[in-house]
């Protein structure tokens, strides 16, 4: 096999701490206020450099075909950008539901970017991939900065922030949630006042919201019932449009009581909140 030069790096979740829905664009795209951070846990992916050009994905993933997976756009994409002659063999370690909120599928676009980008020496800037990052969904480019950040636009206009860094549980109610679906919904409120940044941090966690969550609720009964069962326990909000919702507790041994109680029918992990990407301390080290 034609392979040289190897990387093994992590794809991590994020979390919206708060995210509101200020308005919309003239294509329907909704213009969001949220805060993103980081989680020290998610999807791994290998990728081994090729030098006949060649692109192959070792990836099974449900309802998504290995030409449709973000992995290979993204790597598709790089190619076509810098007409490189390098090809690459990836395999992918799922740990991220999908269609969860967690941004799996755009986390893993971001370290294909950022891995091959190293593996084939093409030396461009983070403002260059997280251009090419933004075609292939709104979430990607700040998984390619790599630090918290305030987004605004669609996700795209970023200002790094530092925000406490808590332990999380997520909870996956074993439901998918469809972002279109939400963005569709009629319900949905889509004119909250903008608001600086500077408010947003001042109010801290206490005073965060997700606008998705009343029309999430209502289509999705059963993250209702996981939001409500975890908001008994600690203070807990919904990620993105869904379905994972999230509790945030102030020590670790916080976080494994918490888990331990969680029902049978839906799936948890506990995982600290990181400021920086671990993608970014991985490719730094
Ligand atoms: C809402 C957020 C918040 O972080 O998170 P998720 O719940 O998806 O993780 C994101 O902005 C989601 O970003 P991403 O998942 O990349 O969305 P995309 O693939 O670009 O868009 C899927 C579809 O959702 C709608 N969409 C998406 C983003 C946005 N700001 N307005 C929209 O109306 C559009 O119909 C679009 O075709
Ligand atoms: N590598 C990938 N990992 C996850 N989802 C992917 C991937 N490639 C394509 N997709 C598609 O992107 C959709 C959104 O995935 P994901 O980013 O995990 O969810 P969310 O945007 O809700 O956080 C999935 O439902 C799937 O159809």
């Amino acid at each position: 096999m034609p392979e040289h030069g190897m990387l093994t790096l992590p794809a991590p979740a994020k979390l919206n701490r708060m995210l509101h829905i200020t308005g919309r664009r003239d294509d329907g795209y909704h213009l969001l206020q949220t805060l993103f951070q980081f989680l020290d846990h998610g999807d791994t992916l290998t990728l081994a450099s090729r030098d006949d050009g060649e692109l192959r994905l070792d990836a099974e993933l449900a309802g998504v075909t290995s030409d449709d997976n973000l992995i290979l756009r993204a790597a598709r994409r790089l190619q076509h950008a810098t007409g490189t002659r390098s090809g690459a063999h990836i395999s992918l370690r799922k740990r991220l539901p999908m269609g969860g909120g967690l941004g799996g599928g755009s986390s893993d676009a971001a370290t294909t970017l950022l891995g091959l980008n190293r593996l084939w020496r093409l030396d461009l800037s983070l403002d260059t991939l997280a251009t090419l990052g933004l075609e292939l969904g709104a979430d990607v480019p700040v998984f390619v900065r790599g630090h918290a950040a305030w987004g605004e636009g669609i996700g795209e206009h970023l200002t790094p922030v530092e925000l406490d860094t808590p332990w999380f549980v997520v909870v996956h109610p074993g439901v998918g949630v469809s972002t279109p679906h939400i963005f569709k919904a009629p319900e949905l409120t889509r004119d909250t006042p903008p608001i600086t940044m500077a408010r947003a941090l001042q109010g801290g966690a206490a005073s965060w919201r997700n606008d998705c969550e009343p029309t999430v609720r209502k289509l999705y009964p059963e993250v209702a019932r996981a939001l409500d069962w975890l908001g008994e326990r600690a203070p807990s909000m919904l990620t993105g449009t869904g379905a994972c919702v999230f509790a945030r507790l102030e020590r670790e041994e916080d976080a494994t009581a918490l888990l331990t109680e969680i029902p049978e029918h839906w799936q948890a992990f506990k995982a600290p909140g990181r400021n920086r990407s671990p993608l970014h301390d991985a490719l730094d080290r």
